[in-house]
């Protein structure tokens, strides 16, 4: 993938953690509402706290830029947008095709997030042939007879795969094949793909749970405080079995917040990704 490297040293692209790399286009987002407010700078306290971040972490972060910012005066904004753009690709086009046009694949043609973030939706390709020539967010849906075409002709790298599980495999490899070497998954199924091809893979499932195991903890020391304040008059049994059915009824918590808000997530999607990480972010690599 094309990222400049005749214009940085390499080791700043290579050396710049992936756990950084995650946090820039928290930063970015963050940058770009100064920005758009016309702020010429910004502090990093400041900054942290609009990107949810700590600022001791922001600073470490930025200074794989070669970003210190100025003692009493902050980050120049401007500067700042442009330094994290470049260094996430994003001064350059970036064609993008969705595979599957369904409820999924139509909502992400819709929206605008990618294109102002230089992501172009350069064509949206499904199998169903009833689709083909339908437009969905004013682009005409085409066969994935066309798919390698497509690619070809719009020198795509990165495609987003939208289909079911089932499909999913092979809409990989036929992607790869034609010249994708970057893939976003949201089909709730592990891909596998040569060396040099990046998968990252979103499941709104996934944070789903993730709350829900926050939700419990927090009932959980609610009820211990509960219980600490209710004071020496109550037995010490009786305060521990007062917290430990709230930590037995976690899965179905979890599994039923999964269900009701992801309606299009079923429950054996769910199972497939259970993963034995504790914070997983939104978009994990795959
Ligand atoms: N990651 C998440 O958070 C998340 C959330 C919702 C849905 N999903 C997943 O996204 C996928 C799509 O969900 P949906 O609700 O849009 O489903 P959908 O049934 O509405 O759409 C799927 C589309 O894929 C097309 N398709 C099937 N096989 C294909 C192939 N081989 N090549 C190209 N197109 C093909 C179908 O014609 C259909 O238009 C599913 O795998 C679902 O589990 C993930």
């Amino acid at each position: 993938m094309a990222t400049g490297r005749t214009h940085r040293p390499a080791t700043r692209s290579r050396g710049i953690p992936e756990a950084t790399v995650a946090r820039l286009p928290l930063y970015l987002r963050a940058l770009t509402a100064l920005s758009e407010r016309s702020v010429p700078t910004v502090s990093s306290e400041e900054l942290a706290a609009a990107a949810g971040v700590n600022s001791a972490k922001l600073r470490k972060d930025f200074s794989y830029l070669g970003s210190y910012g100025t003692r009493g005066v902050g980050y120049d904004v401007e500067y700042l947008v442009y330094q994290i753009s470049r260094e996430l690709g994003l001064t350059q086009d970036w064609p993008v095709v969705i595979v599957g046009i369904g409820n999924l694949g139509a909502a992400l043609a819709n929206y605008g997030g990618f294109a102002s973030r230089g992501f172009r939706v350069a064509a949206l390709i499904d199998a169903d042939p009833a689709m083909a020539g339908k437009p969905v967010a004013g682009i005409a849906v085409q066969h994935t007879d066309e798919l390698e075409s497509i690619i070809s002709d719009n020198g795509v790298s990165i495609g987003v795969i939208a289909t079911p599980a089932g499909a999913a495999q092979q809409v990989c490899e036929r992607l790869v094949a034609a010249g994708v070497t970057s893939i976003l998954n949201f089909a709730p199924t592990v891909l596998s793909v040569p060396d040099g091809v990046d998968v990252r893979k979103v499941d709104l499932s996934i944070e789903l749970q993730i709350l829900a195991f926050h939700e419990q903890r927090k009932a959980g020391e609610e009820a211990a405080q509960d219980a600490a304040q209710a004071g020496a008059t109550a037995p010490a049994p009786a305060r521990a079995s007062r917290v430990l059915p709230d930590a037995a009824a976690t899965p179905a918590t979890a599994g039923a917040a999964t269900g009701a808000a992801t309606a299009p997530v079923a429950s054996a999607d769910v199972r497939d990704n259970q993963g034995p990480d504790g914070d997983v972010p939104a978009v994990m690599p795959a």
